[in-house]
C-alpha cells in the first residue's frame, strides 16, 4: 500500500474580471479551498472546492470546506488505502454526513492521484470519454443590458460562447423580461438565450414570468422558485412552454431520483460538488438518463482544477443537450494552471495527459493564497481575459 505523506489545504483569492451579479449576491472575487494530497510515491493529486459568494448560494464555504477537510477527513484518509478512491469515499462517508463540497475536493484529488499513477486521465477511470471537447456557455450577469449585449456580440465574434445565460429574479419580473428580450432581439437566431433565477421568484411569479420569457424566445428557465418546492417545479415544468432546470434543488443522486419520480424538472444541472463529488455526478447522470431527464454541466464557478474535473465527468455523458457552463476560469482575471484550460469554437477541450492532465502555477499559488506569510516582491502580470 502506498501511503499519504501530507494532506495540504489552503485558499486562494481571485478577482473577477467585472462584478457578477446573481439574485443572492454579486461576485467580485471567487474564494477556492485547493487540497493537495501528496503520497509517498511522490504523486500528488488536487482537488477544488469552491462557493458562491461564501454562504450565499449554498450549505458550505471555502473556510468551512478547509476546516472540515482537516480536521475530519485528514485522520480517515491517513487510516486507510488512498490509492483506491471509492474505498477511502466509502470509509469518509462512515463519518461525515454532508459536506458535498468538502467530499468532492477530496474526490478529485483521489481520482487525480490514480489516474497520473495509471497514466490515464480522470474521463477514462470514469468509464472513458464519450467526447473530446464539452460545448460551453457564457453567463452575461454584469446587471447592465448594453454591457451584456457588447459582451455577447465579441463572444460570438470570438467563436468562443454561442449560448447565453442571463442571471435574472433581482429586479421587477417586467424589467427582467424587457432585459432577456433587449438580448435575444439584438443577438436573433445566432444565439441561444436562457436564464437562471437563481430561486427568487414564488410560485406565480413563475408562472407568469416562464410564459412571457418562452414569448420572448428564451429557451429554457433555471431553478425559477426555492429548491424545496419539488411540488410546485413539478407543476411549473407540466405547463411550461418551455424547459425547466432544476440546480440549486439537486444536492446528488437522491435527490435526482425524487425530481425524477415526480417530473419536477425537464433539465439536470449536474454540479459535480453539489452532487458530492465525480461518482456521484456520474450516478446524478444515471437517473437522469433513465428517467429521460436532459442534462446540462453546471458549475460552481471555479477555477482551472474544478472546472477540468468537471469536465472529465462530463466529456463521458453519452447525452449531453444542453451543453455546459464550464468558463469558471475566464470569470477570474488570474490563471492558475501552468496551461491555461483550451477554449475554443464555443467549447473547452478535455486534456488528454494522466490524471486531470492540468498543473498548477506554483508562483502565482504563492502569491495569491491567502496565508502567504509574505507575498513575492515581483508584480505578477495580471492575464488579459474576455
Ligand atoms: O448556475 C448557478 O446558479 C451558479 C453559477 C453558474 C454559472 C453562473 O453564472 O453562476
Ligand atoms: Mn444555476
Amino acid at each position: 500500500m502506498i501511503g499519504i505523506d501530507r494532506i495540504e489545504t489552503f485558499l486562494v483569492d481571485l478577482p473577477t474580471i467585472r462584478p457578477h451579479v446573481l439574485a443572492m449576491t454579486t461576485l467580485h472575487r471567487q474564494t477556492l479551498c485547493l487540497v493537495r494530497i501528496h503520497y509517498a510515491d511522490g504523486i500528488t493529486g488536487v482537488g477544488e472546492a469552491t462557493t458562491i459568494g461564501g454562504l450565499a448560494y449554498g450549505d458550505e464555504s471555502p473556510e468551512g470546506v478547509k476546516l472540515a477537510i482537516d480536521t475530519y477527513f485528514a485522520p480517515i484518509l491517513l487510516a486507510v488505502d488512498a490509492t483506491r478512491p471509492a474505498a477511502a469515499m466509502a470509509a469518509v462517508a462512515r463519518h461525515v454526513v454532508g459536506n458535498h463540497f468538502a467530499k468532492c475536493a477530496v474526490e478529485t484529488a483521489l481520482i487525480d492521484a490514480m489516474g497520473k499513477r495509471a497514466g490515464l486521465p480522470v474521463s477514462e477511470l470514469l468509464g472513458g470519454r464519450v467526447r473530446e471537447t464539452v460545448p460551453v456557455l457564457w453567463t452575461l450577469a454584469s446587471g447592465d443590458t448594453s454591457r451584456d449585449i457588447a459582451e455577447a456580440e465579441a463572444m460570438l465574434a470570438e467563436r468562443r460562447h454561442d449560448t447565453f445565460k442571463l442571471k435574472i429574479g433581482k429586479r421587477a419580473l417586467a424589467d427582467d423580461v424587457a432585459h432577456v428580450a433587449a438580448i435575444k432581439r439584438a443577438l436573433g437566431d445566432a444565439a441561444s438565450v436562457r436564464v437562471d433565477v437563481n430561486m427568487a421568484w414564488d410560485e406565480p411569479t413563475a408562472r407568469r414570468g416562464i410564459a412571457m420569457l418562452a414569448d420572448a424566445g428564451c429557451d429554457l428557465v433555471e431553478q425559477p422558485i426555492n429548491r424545496h418546492d419539488r411540488a410546485g417545479m413539478a407543476r411549473l415544468a407540466a405547463r411550461a412552454a418551455i424547459p425547466i432546470m432544476a440546480d440549486e434543488s439537486l444536492h446528488g443522486p437522491e435527490d435526482a431520483y425524487d425530481f425524477a419520480v415526480r417530473a419536477a424538472a425537464d433539465v439536470f444541472a449536474v454540479k459535480i460538488e453539489q452532487s458530492g463529488g465525480l461518482f456521484a455526478a456520474k450516478r446524478v447522470q444515471a437517473i437522469a438518463d433513465a428517467a429521460g431527464v436532459a442534462l446540462y454541466g453546471g458549475t460552481m464557478l471555479e477555477a482551472g482544477v474544478g472546472t477540468i474535473a468537471s469536465a472529465h465527468v462530463f466529456s463521458t455523458f453519452p447525452k449531453l443537450a444542453f451543453g455546459t457552463e464550464l468558463f469558471g476560469p475566464l470569470l477570474l482575471t488570474e490563471e492558475i494552471l501552468e496551461e491555461p484550460l483550451d477554449y475554443g469554437d464555443f467549447a473547452l477541450r478535455v486534456p488528454t495527459g494522466p490524471g486531470l492532465g492540468i498543473a498548477l502555477d506554483e508562483d502565482r499559488l504563492a502569491f495569491f493564497r491567502r496565508d502567504a506569510a509574505s507575498r513575492p516582491a515581483i508584480s505578477l502580470p495580471s492575464k488579459e481575459k474576455a
